[in-house]
């Protein structure tokens, strides 16, 4: 049975890379991701100041309580909508005059409820180009905290990045979140500051931080549960079995249940403390699933969508449509050069069986989920091609050798 070693999440890394910078001491992160999204991180952090070794399988990172070494900082995000969005935070409990900018995939991306956010709580912080988006400057002189309102409803990140700030202010923070999308991404950020010393405490929709700090310890990546649906979703579509160690009962990552949508599709799906494996029946029903939380996995089963033996719906993902691109447009218009039958509206898509595919080039619109879910349906239609193969660098820079490998091994396991 194919094991498959699924490289470390990028949002645990982001996030350990943050708290490590900020916690008082030396962390150590074990099997951390390397991919563009995370060097552009760690980069960012150099820039400020930090210190951080990457050694092969553990980076190590100098924390600074303070905020960043230098009192002057040009910071490039790439295409990072974490780097983006979490570095501007830990800047502003800095001292210094801190630039940042990002890709132009990225400048397009919304920043403004952050931005207010960070605004309202007395950091100075000017956009140069376009309100709410980058480049930004931020004149830091620290953070008081208080209260704040947050409309986390196109992206949690602001609210993760908030959050992460926290235990940095003076008197701690309370966030009340009027809109929230991918929950489970916050649940990831609340369970790591734990690890690293902040109490954070969660009271309906008000989140409070107390003014703790961090404290630095040694930890460990989980596989990115992102990048394993791609995995599980070629299992389900060969009748292959895939199995992934270190992500099983008790992970953090929400995209882990999307095993659960394709066990409703009729994959066999066990889970226990040490992974995941799933096993393809040779046939896949239909399905109305509500993406909202874990909609990093709607392109992965849109892809596999017109192997369902009925309509596949995929509903509440409007904010997909902000990410590395429109990515509700970006599959429909793959899966119709395939031959599927695809409708969307703003916020869904519905994917229709029984129209033949045949393999065509594709338009990844320089997004990894786009590349990485196609090459899934790939698996049953030969002739498929990417313009922008190489766009899998963000999260999972050997994507299509280790998929081919998996194709191989699910090929003579059969
Ligand atoms: O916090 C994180 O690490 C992430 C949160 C999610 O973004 P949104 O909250 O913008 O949906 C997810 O799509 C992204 O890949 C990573
Ligand atoms: C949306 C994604 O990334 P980010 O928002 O962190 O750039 C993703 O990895 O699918």
């Amino acid at each position: 049975m194919p094991v498959v070693d699924i490289p470390g999440s990028k949002s645990l890394t982001a996030r350990a890379l943050f708290l490590a910078a900020a916690a008082d001491g030396v962390t150590t992160l074990v099997r951390p991701l390397r991919s563009d999204d995370t060097e552009g991180f760690a980069e960012g952090l150099t820039r400020l100041g930090y210190r951080v070794g990457r050694a092969p399988g553990a980076w190590q990172v100098d924390g600074r309580p303070h905020g960043p070494a230098v009192a002057e900082a040009d910071v490039y995000c790439r295409d990072g909508a974490t780097t983006s969005r979490f570095l501007p935070a830990l800047a502003a409990a800095g001292h210094g005059t801190y630039r940042f900018d990002a890709s132009a995939q990225m400048r397009r991306r919304p920043l403004l409820p952050l931005t207010r956010a960070l605004r309202d709580l007395g950091v100075r912080l000017r956009h140069e180009e376009r309100e709410g988006h980058h480049p930004l400057t931020i004149e830091a002189a620290g953070v008081d905290g208080g209260e704040v309102t947050l409309d986390a409803g196109q992206s949690s990140q602001y609210l993760t990045a908030l959050l992460l700030l926290g235990p940095l202010t003076r008197k701690g923070l309370r966030i009340r979140v009027t809109d929230l999308v991918s929950a489970p991404y916050v649940d990831i950020t609340t369970a790591m500051m734990r690890a690293f010393g902040a109490e954070p405490d969660r009271q309906g929709d008000v989140f409070v931080v107390p003014p703790s700090g961090y404290r630095a310890t040694t930890y460990a990546i989980e596989p990115d549960a992102s990048t394993a649906s791609y995995f599980f979703a070629a299992a389900a579509l060969t009748g292959g079995e895939v199995s992934v160690p270190g992500l099983g009962e008790g992970a953090l990552q929400g995209d882990l249940r999307f095993v659960d949508v394709l066990r409703r599709m009729g994959a066999r799906v066990s889970c226990d403390a040490s992974g995941t494996t799933v096993r393809g029946t040779g046939s896949l029903s239909g399905v109305t699933v509500n993406m909202r939380d874990i909609s990093d996995t709607m392109p992965t089963l849109a892809a596999l969508a017109p192997f369902a033996t009925g309509p596949v719906r995929i509903e509440d993902v409007a904010n997909t449509r902000v990410k590395e691109c429109d990515r509700l447009e970006a599959c429909a218009e793959n899966l119709r050069r395939l031959g599927a039958r695809v409708a969307t509206g703003p916020d869904w898509i519905e994917i229709h069986p029984g129209t033949p595919l045949t393999g065509t080039g594709l338009r990844t619109h320089a997004d990894h989920r786009i590349a990485m879910s196609f090459a899934v349906t790939g698996l049953r239609v030969p002739g498929i091609s990417f313009d922008d193969p190489g766009c899998v660098r963000k999260t999972f820079p050997d994507f299509h050798e280790a998929f081919e490998a998996l194709r191989g091994r699910l090929r003579s396991s059969r």
